[in-house]
Protein backbone atom coordinates (compact mmCIF):
# COMPACT_ATOMS: atom_id res chain seq x y z
CA UNK A 1 0.00 0.00 0.00
CA UNK A 2 1.80 3.38 -1.46
CA UNK A 3 1.74 5.89 1.54
CA UNK A 4 -0.09 9.39 0.23
CA UNK A 5 0.82 13.14 0.73
CA UNK A 6 -2.12 15.49 0.52
CA UNK A 7 -1.25 18.85 -0.76
CA UNK A 8 -4.11 21.01 0.64
CA UNK A 9 -4.30 24.83 0.58
CA UNK A 10 -6.70 27.69 -0.27
CA UNK A 11 -8.33 27.93 -2.97
CA UNK A 12 -5.49 29.72 -5.87
CA UNK A 13 -2.93 29.36 -3.67
CA UNK A 14 -0.91 26.93 -6.41
CA UNK A 15 -1.68 23.33 -5.26
CA UNK A 16 -1.78 22.22 -9.20
CA UNK A 17 1.33 24.09 -10.08
CA UNK A 18 3.21 22.57 -6.94
CA UNK A 19 1.57 19.03 -7.81
CA UNK A 20 2.78 19.55 -11.32
CA UNK A 21 6.33 20.18 -10.30
CA UNK A 22 6.57 17.73 -8.09
CA UNK A 23 5.08 14.89 -10.64
CA UNK A 24 6.76 16.90 -14.04
CA UNK A 25 2.92 16.51 -15.10
CA UNK A 26 0.37 18.66 -16.74
CA UNK A 27 -2.36 18.87 -14.78
CA UNK A 28 -4.95 21.55 -15.78
CA UNK A 29 -4.38 24.77 -13.98
CA UNK A 30 -6.64 27.72 -13.82
CA UNK A 31 -6.68 31.45 -12.97
CA UNK A 32 -10.60 30.64 -11.06
CA UNK A 33 -11.36 29.55 -7.64
CA UNK A 34 -12.08 25.90 -7.61
CA UNK A 35 -10.23 24.86 -10.51
CA UNK A 36 -9.26 21.61 -9.42
CA UNK A 37 -12.91 19.72 -9.34
CA UNK A 38 -11.44 16.14 -8.93
CA UNK A 39 -7.96 14.86 -7.57
CA UNK A 40 -4.55 14.64 -9.36
CA UNK A 41 -3.01 11.50 -7.72
CA UNK A 42 0.16 10.80 -9.14
CA UNK A 43 3.71 8.61 -8.03
CA UNK A 44 6.64 10.80 -7.45
CA UNK A 45 10.36 9.39 -7.17
CA UNK A 46 12.17 10.34 -4.23
CA UNK A 47 15.57 12.31 -5.23
CA UNK A 48 18.01 10.25 -3.75
CA UNK A 49 21.74 11.83 -3.61
CA UNK A 50 23.25 8.20 -2.84
CA UNK A 51 21.64 6.56 -5.84
CA UNK A 52 24.12 8.59 -8.23
CA UNK A 53 27.62 7.60 -6.81
CA UNK A 54 26.18 3.60 -6.79
CA UNK A 55 25.26 3.84 -10.06
CA UNK A 56 28.98 5.23 -11.21
CA UNK A 57 30.31 2.71 -9.36
CA UNK A 58 28.39 0.07 -10.37
CA UNK A 59 27.19 0.70 -14.16
CA UNK A 60 24.12 -1.14 -13.45
CA UNK A 61 21.68 -1.81 -16.17
CA UNK A 62 18.93 0.29 -14.56
CA UNK A 63 18.92 2.78 -11.91
CA UNK A 64 15.82 2.94 -9.77
CA UNK A 65 14.07 5.56 -7.64
CA UNK A 66 11.95 4.96 -4.87
CA UNK A 67 8.53 6.26 -4.75
CA UNK A 68 6.03 8.27 -2.80
CA UNK A 69 2.09 8.81 -3.81
CA UNK A 70 1.25 12.87 -3.88
CA UNK A 71 -2.50 13.58 -4.53
CA UNK A 72 -3.66 17.34 -5.68
CA UNK A 73 -7.06 18.40 -4.57
CA UNK A 74 -9.60 21.65 -4.59
CA UNK A 75 -8.80 24.46 -2.98
CA UNK A 76 -10.35 25.00 0.94
CA UNK A 77 -11.80 28.12 2.30
CA UNK A 78 -14.78 27.44 -0.02
CA UNK A 79 -17.48 27.58 2.15
CA UNK A 80 -15.75 30.97 3.42
CA UNK A 81 -15.69 32.36 0.64
CA UNK A 82 -18.93 31.09 -1.10
CA UNK A 83 -20.07 33.08 2.22
CA UNK A 84 -21.38 30.14 3.99
CA UNK A 85 -21.91 29.29 7.93
CA UNK A 86 -18.04 28.51 8.38
CA UNK A 87 -18.64 26.38 10.91
CA UNK A 88 -19.79 23.32 8.51
CA UNK A 89 -16.74 21.47 7.59
CA UNK A 90 -15.34 20.56 4.52
CA UNK A 91 -17.52 18.77 1.96
CA UNK A 92 -17.82 14.83 2.15
CA UNK A 93 -16.11 14.47 -1.43
CA UNK A 94 -12.97 16.81 -0.53
CA UNK A 95 -12.89 14.82 2.46
CA UNK A 96 -12.88 11.41 0.86
CA UNK A 97 -9.73 12.32 -0.89
CA UNK A 98 -7.56 13.61 2.08
CA UNK A 99 -8.83 11.61 4.97
CA UNK A 100 -6.67 8.86 3.83
CA UNK A 101 -3.72 11.16 2.89
CA UNK A 102 -0.68 9.93 5.56
CA UNK A 103 0.58 13.40 5.61
CA UNK A 104 -0.58 16.77 5.11
CA UNK A 105 1.74 19.49 2.62
CA UNK A 106 -0.12 22.67 3.27
CA UNK A 107 0.20 25.18 0.69
CA UNK A 108 0.63 29.05 1.65
CA UNK A 109 0.32 31.93 -0.86
CA UNK A 110 3.36 34.76 -0.24
CA UNK A 111 3.71 35.38 -4.12
CA UNK A 112 2.37 38.18 -5.80
CA UNK A 113 0.53 37.88 -8.64
CA UNK A 114 -2.33 40.31 -10.43
CA UNK A 115 -4.17 37.88 -12.07
CA UNK A 116 -4.73 35.58 -9.66
CA UNK A 117 -6.82 37.05 -6.67
CA UNK A 118 -6.95 35.73 -3.64
CA UNK A 119 -10.29 34.49 -1.63
CA UNK A 120 -9.54 36.64 1.29
CA UNK A 121 -8.34 39.80 -0.71
CA UNK A 122 -4.67 40.39 0.84
CA UNK A 123 -1.35 38.28 0.96
CA UNK A 124 -1.67 36.99 4.77
CA UNK A 125 -0.10 33.32 5.24
CA UNK A 126 -0.68 33.47 8.90
CA UNK A 127 -4.24 34.14 8.61
CA UNK A 128 -4.55 31.55 5.84
CA UNK A 129 -3.09 28.76 7.63
CA UNK A 130 -5.47 29.68 10.64
CA UNK A 131 -8.47 29.84 8.25
CA UNK A 132 -7.38 26.26 7.27
CA UNK A 133 -6.74 25.02 10.45
CA UNK A 134 -9.58 25.83 11.48
CA UNK A 135 -11.63 24.02 8.57
CA UNK A 136 -9.64 20.79 9.43
CA UNK A 137 -10.83 21.54 13.02
CA UNK A 138 -13.88 21.59 12.31
CA UNK A 139 -14.60 18.76 10.25
CA UNK A 140 -12.88 16.58 12.60
CA UNK A 141 -15.05 17.98 15.51
CA UNK A 142 -18.34 16.72 13.28
CA UNK A 143 -15.74 13.43 13.27
CA UNK A 144 -15.43 12.77 16.78
CA UNK A 145 -19.36 14.39 18.00
CA UNK A 146 -20.57 11.49 15.72
CA UNK A 147 -18.37 9.19 17.13
CA UNK A 148 -19.40 10.06 20.42
CA UNK A 149 -23.08 10.22 20.23
CA UNK A 150 -22.74 6.52 18.75
CA UNK A 151 -20.08 5.39 21.98
CA UNK A 152 -22.53 7.44 24.41
CA UNK A 153 -25.90 5.11 23.27
CA UNK A 154 -23.39 1.86 23.41
CA UNK A 155 -22.65 2.97 26.94
CA UNK A 156 -26.13 3.05 28.20
CA UNK A 157 -25.94 -0.96 28.85
CA UNK A 158 -24.14 0.23 31.60
CA UNK A 159 -20.87 -1.39 30.00
CA UNK A 160 -17.98 0.65 31.56
CA UNK A 161 -15.63 -0.79 29.06
CA UNK A 162 -16.76 2.37 26.61
CA UNK A 163 -15.86 5.04 29.55
CA UNK A 164 -11.80 5.25 28.10
CA UNK A 165 -13.35 6.32 24.63
CA UNK A 166 -16.08 8.37 25.90
CA UNK A 167 -12.92 10.20 27.92
CA UNK A 168 -10.64 10.55 24.65
CA UNK A 169 -13.44 11.99 22.73
CA UNK A 170 -14.55 14.32 25.51
CA UNK A 171 -10.70 15.74 25.34
CA UNK A 172 -10.79 15.81 21.58
CA UNK A 173 -14.20 17.50 21.57
CA UNK A 174 -12.73 19.97 23.37
CA UNK A 175 -9.96 20.76 21.92
CA UNK A 176 -11.21 20.83 18.48
CA UNK A 177 -13.75 22.97 19.68
CA UNK A 178 -11.18 25.78 20.48
CA UNK A 179 -10.02 25.51 16.69
CA UNK A 180 -7.08 23.87 18.35
CA UNK A 181 -5.55 20.71 16.32
CA UNK A 182 -5.99 17.34 18.29
CA UNK A 183 -2.51 16.33 17.65
CA UNK A 184 -1.95 18.94 20.88
CA UNK A 185 -2.71 16.44 23.01
CA UNK A 186 -1.13 13.35 24.52
CA UNK A 187 -2.44 10.25 24.21
CA UNK A 188 -2.30 6.56 25.78
CA UNK A 189 -1.58 3.58 23.89
CA UNK A 190 -4.91 2.22 24.96
CA UNK A 191 -6.34 5.94 23.04
CA UNK A 192 -4.29 4.75 20.18
CA UNK A 193 -7.15 2.21 18.77
CA UNK A 194 -10.18 4.53 18.36
CA UNK A 195 -7.44 7.10 16.97
CA UNK A 196 -6.56 5.13 14.51
CA UNK A 197 -10.48 4.81 13.52
CA UNK A 198 -11.30 8.69 13.57
CA UNK A 199 -8.57 9.67 10.58
CA UNK A 200 -8.81 12.92 12.34
CA UNK A 201 -7.14 15.36 9.65
CA UNK A 202 -5.57 17.54 12.88
CA UNK A 203 -3.72 14.20 13.56
CA UNK A 204 -1.37 14.05 10.33
CA UNK A 205 1.84 15.15 10.16
CA UNK A 206 2.43 17.87 8.52
CA UNK A 207 4.95 20.40 6.57
CA UNK A 208 4.49 23.97 5.34
CA UNK A 209 5.16 24.62 1.83
CA UNK A 210 5.46 28.55 1.10
CA UNK A 211 4.80 29.64 -2.31
CA UNK A 212 6.38 32.33 -2.79
CA UNK A 213 7.56 35.06 -5.61
CA UNK A 214 10.33 33.82 -8.10
CA UNK A 215 12.67 36.99 -6.56
CA UNK A 216 12.47 36.27 -3.20
CA UNK A 217 13.19 32.33 -2.97
CA UNK A 218 16.57 32.91 -2.24
CA UNK A 219 16.43 35.74 0.59
CA UNK A 220 13.41 33.11 1.55
CA UNK A 221 15.52 30.62 1.59
CA UNK A 222 18.00 32.05 3.55
CA UNK A 223 15.94 32.98 6.22
CA UNK A 224 14.54 29.57 6.69
CA UNK A 225 17.51 28.25 7.37
CA UNK A 226 18.36 31.07 9.72
CA UNK A 227 15.14 30.40 12.04
CA UNK A 228 15.52 26.70 11.69
CA UNK A 229 19.08 27.05 12.88
CA UNK A 230 17.67 29.42 15.99
CA UNK A 231 19.46 32.37 14.60
CA UNK A 232 17.91 36.02 16.29
CA UNK A 233 15.36 36.96 13.25
CA UNK A 234 13.50 40.58 13.64
CA UNK A 235 10.59 39.91 12.15
CA UNK A 236 8.83 43.08 12.84
CA UNK A 237 12.15 45.00 10.87
CA UNK A 238 11.32 42.46 7.58
CA UNK A 239 9.46 43.63 4.53
CA UNK A 240 6.82 42.50 2.74
CA UNK A 241 6.39 38.57 2.06
CA UNK A 242 9.29 37.68 3.75
CA UNK A 243 7.71 39.73 6.60
CA UNK A 244 4.84 36.24 6.43
CA UNK A 245 7.62 33.65 5.66
CA UNK A 246 9.37 34.20 8.75
CA UNK A 247 5.93 34.12 10.39
CA UNK A 248 5.28 30.73 9.06
CA UNK A 249 8.79 29.52 9.76
CA UNK A 250 8.78 30.88 13.72
CA UNK A 251 5.21 28.65 14.30
CA UNK A 252 6.38 25.50 11.96
CA UNK A 253 9.77 25.76 14.36
CA UNK A 254 7.40 25.96 17.42
CA UNK A 255 5.49 22.98 16.34
CA UNK A 256 8.19 20.73 15.43
CA UNK A 257 6.98 20.88 11.85
CA UNK A 258 9.05 21.65 8.66
CA UNK A 259 8.43 24.13 6.31
CA UNK A 260 9.46 24.29 2.37
CA UNK A 261 9.77 27.45 0.10
CA UNK A 262 9.18 26.99 -3.09
CA UNK A 263 8.03 29.43 -6.35
CA UNK A 264 5.82 26.60 -7.49
CA UNK A 265 5.23 28.19 -10.93
CA UNK A 266 8.57 29.22 -11.54
CA UNK A 267 9.30 25.47 -10.56
CA UNK A 268 7.22 24.36 -12.91
CA UNK A 269 8.47 25.77 -15.87
CA UNK A 270 11.83 24.10 -14.66
CA UNK A 271 10.24 20.97 -14.54
CA UNK A 272 9.55 21.31 -18.52
CA UNK A 273 13.56 21.74 -18.63
CA UNK A 274 16.34 18.66 -18.82
CA UNK A 275 17.67 18.10 -15.59
CA UNK A 276 20.94 19.57 -16.62
CA UNK A 277 19.26 22.91 -17.63
CA UNK A 278 17.22 22.57 -14.91
CA UNK A 279 20.38 22.75 -12.70
CA UNK A 280 22.16 25.50 -14.78
CA UNK A 281 19.55 27.65 -13.81
CA UNK A 282 19.54 26.95 -10.18
CA UNK A 283 22.76 27.45 -9.48
CA UNK A 284 22.66 30.99 -11.64
CA UNK A 285 20.35 31.86 -8.67
CA UNK A 286 22.26 30.44 -6.02
CA UNK A 287 19.89 27.66 -4.74
CA UNK A 288 20.89 24.45 -4.07
CA UNK A 289 18.29 22.45 -4.98
CA UNK A 290 14.84 22.06 -6.28
CA UNK A 291 12.11 23.65 -3.91
CA UNK A 292 10.22 20.41 -4.97
CA UNK A 293 12.72 18.08 -4.50
CA UNK A 294 12.87 19.13 -0.49
CA UNK A 295 8.88 19.28 -0.70
CA UNK A 296 9.08 15.22 -1.93
CA UNK A 297 12.23 14.69 0.58
CA UNK A 298 10.65 16.11 3.45
CA UNK A 299 7.13 14.64 2.62
CA UNK A 300 8.79 11.06 2.74
CA UNK A 301 10.45 11.58 6.36
CA UNK A 302 7.33 13.06 7.68
CA UNK A 303 5.81 9.54 6.23
CA UNK A 304 8.39 8.15 9.05
CA UNK A 305 9.56 6.12 6.15
CA UNK A 306 13.31 5.42 5.84
CA UNK A 307 15.80 3.97 2.63
CA UNK A 308 18.02 1.16 2.18
CA UNK A 309 19.66 0.14 -1.03
CA UNK A 310 20.16 -2.56 -2.96
CA UNK A 311 23.54 -2.55 -5.88
CA UNK A 312 24.86 -4.29 -8.06
CA UNK A 313 25.56 -4.44 -11.71
CA UNK A 314 22.09 -5.24 -12.93
CA UNK A 315 20.29 -2.71 -11.24
CA UNK A 316 20.62 -0.01 -7.96
CA UNK A 317 18.01 0.71 -6.47
CA UNK A 318 16.23 2.75 -3.39
CA UNK A 319 13.34 0.52 -1.20
CA UNK A 320 11.28 2.13 1.22
CA UNK A 321 10.07 0.77 4.57
CA UNK A 322 8.99 2.15 7.53
CA UNK A 323 11.75 3.27 10.54
CA UNK A 324 11.95 0.30 12.91
CA UNK A 325 11.50 -2.03 10.21
CA UNK A 326 14.32 -5.48 11.17
CA UNK A 327 15.75 -7.38 8.25
CA UNK A 328 13.04 -10.06 7.11
CA UNK A 329 10.50 -7.08 6.15
CA UNK A 330 12.55 -5.02 4.15
CA UNK A 331 13.93 -8.17 2.10
CA UNK A 332 10.22 -8.70 2.24
CA UNK A 333 10.02 -5.24 0.14
CA UNK A 334 11.68 -7.37 -2.75
CA UNK A 335 10.31 -10.60 -3.27
CA UNK A 336 8.37 -12.52 -0.26
CA UNK A 337 10.53 -16.07 -0.80
CA UNK A 338 13.29 -13.41 0.28
CA UNK A 339 11.49 -13.13 3.40
CA UNK A 340 9.88 -16.00 3.86
CA UNK A 341 13.50 -17.85 3.19
CA UNK A 342 15.72 -15.33 5.00
CA UNK A 343 18.90 -16.54 6.50
CA UNK A 344 20.87 -13.29 6.76
CA UNK A 345 21.66 -10.15 5.32
CA UNK A 346 24.50 -8.51 4.86
CA UNK A 347 24.93 -4.73 5.48
CA UNK A 348 26.90 -2.07 4.20
CA UNK A 349 26.10 1.44 5.21
CA UNK A 350 26.22 3.50 2.36
CA UNK A 351 28.87 6.00 3.66
CA UNK A 352 31.11 3.28 4.95
CA UNK A 353 30.71 2.02 1.55
CA UNK A 354 31.99 5.06 -0.37
CA UNK A 355 34.78 5.48 1.84
CA UNK A 356 35.87 2.24 1.11
CA UNK A 357 35.01 1.92 -2.73
CA UNK A 358 33.73 -2.08 -2.97
CA UNK A 359 32.31 -4.49 -0.74
CA UNK A 360 35.59 -6.24 -0.84
CA UNK A 361 37.53 -3.49 0.56
CA UNK A 362 34.29 -2.62 3.35
CA UNK A 363 34.73 -6.28 4.52
CA UNK A 364 37.89 -5.98 4.65
CA UNK A 365 37.81 -2.94 6.91
CA UNK A 366 35.15 -5.25 9.07
CA UNK A 367 32.55 -2.82 7.57
CA UNK A 368 30.70 -5.04 6.10
CA UNK A 369 28.38 -7.36 8.62
CA UNK A 370 26.15 -10.12 8.72
CA UNK A 371 23.25 -9.34 10.17
CA UNK A 372 20.14 -11.59 11.32
CA UNK A 373 16.34 -11.52 11.76
CA UNK A 374 16.75 -8.96 14.56
CA UNK A 375 18.48 -6.32 12.76
CA UNK A 376 16.97 -3.05 12.55
CA UNK A 377 17.15 -1.80 8.75
CA UNK A 378 18.68 1.62 9.29
CA UNK A 379 18.34 4.58 6.66
CA UNK A 380 21.54 4.52 4.01
CA UNK A 381 21.93 0.63 4.54
CA UNK A 382 23.14 -1.03 1.40
CA UNK A 383 21.42 -4.68 1.68
CA UNK A 384 22.41 -8.01 0.40
CA UNK A 385 19.81 -10.54 1.35
CA UNK A 386 21.06 -14.20 1.65
CA UNK A 387 17.75 -16.85 1.63
CA UNK A 388 16.80 -20.09 0.80
CA UNK A 389 13.41 -21.22 -0.36
CA UNK A 390 12.65 -24.99 0.47
CA UNK A 391 10.44 -27.16 -1.88
N1 LIG B 1 4.88 31.25 -7.10
C1 LIG B 1 3.97 31.76 -7.91
N2 LIG B 1 4.11 33.01 -8.41
C2 LIG B 1 3.20 33.54 -9.24
N3 LIG B 1 2.08 32.90 -9.64
C3 LIG B 1 1.87 31.67 -9.19
C4 LIG B 1 2.81 31.02 -8.31
N4 LIG B 1 2.33 29.79 -8.02
C5 LIG B 1 1.17 29.65 -8.68
N5 LIG B 1 0.88 30.77 -9.40
C6 LIG B 1 -0.32 30.99 -10.22
O1 LIG B 1 -1.46 30.95 -9.39
C7 LIG B 1 -2.58 30.44 -10.11
C8 LIG B 1 -3.27 29.35 -9.30
O2 LIG B 1 -2.46 28.21 -9.29
P1 LIG B 1 -3.05 26.75 -9.14
O3 LIG B 1 -4.09 26.47 -10.15
O4 LIG B 1 -1.90 25.85 -9.03
O5 LIG B 1 -3.76 26.88 -7.70
P2 LIG B 1 -4.61 25.78 -6.94
O6 LIG B 1 -4.25 25.97 -5.51
O7 LIG B 1 -4.41 24.45 -7.53
O8 LIG B 1 -6.08 26.30 -7.20
P3 LIG B 1 -7.45 25.50 -6.98
O9 LIG B 1 -7.66 25.44 -5.51
O10 LIG B 1 -8.41 26.37 -7.65
O11 LIG B 1 -7.32 24.14 -7.60
C9 LIG B 1 -2.06 29.99 -11.45
O12 LIG B 1 -2.36 30.97 -12.39
C10 LIG B 1 -0.54 29.90 -11.22
O13 LIG B 1 0.21 30.12 -12.40
MG1 LIG C 1 -5.75 23.08 -8.25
Amino acid sequence: MALTIGIIGLPQSGKTTLFNALTKADAPIGGYATSTVQANLAVVPVPDPRLQPLADIFKPRKVTPTTVEFVDVAGMGQAASAGKEKREGLSAEFLGHIRNADALAIVLRTFANENVPHIYGSIDPERDLDSLNAELAVTDLATVEKRLERTSRAAKSGDKKYQPEIDLLRRLQETLNELKMASELEFSQQDQAVLGELFLLTMKPRMYVLNVSEDVLGDANELLAKIREGGDVQVESLEGELKGIARIAQRAKAEGAEVVAVSARLEAELAELSEEEAHEYLEALGLPQLGADRVIQVGYRLLNLITFLTAGEDEVRAWTVTKGAKAPEAAGKIHSDIERGFIRAEVTHFDDFMASGSFAAASKKGLQRLEGKEYVIKDGDIAHFRFNVGK
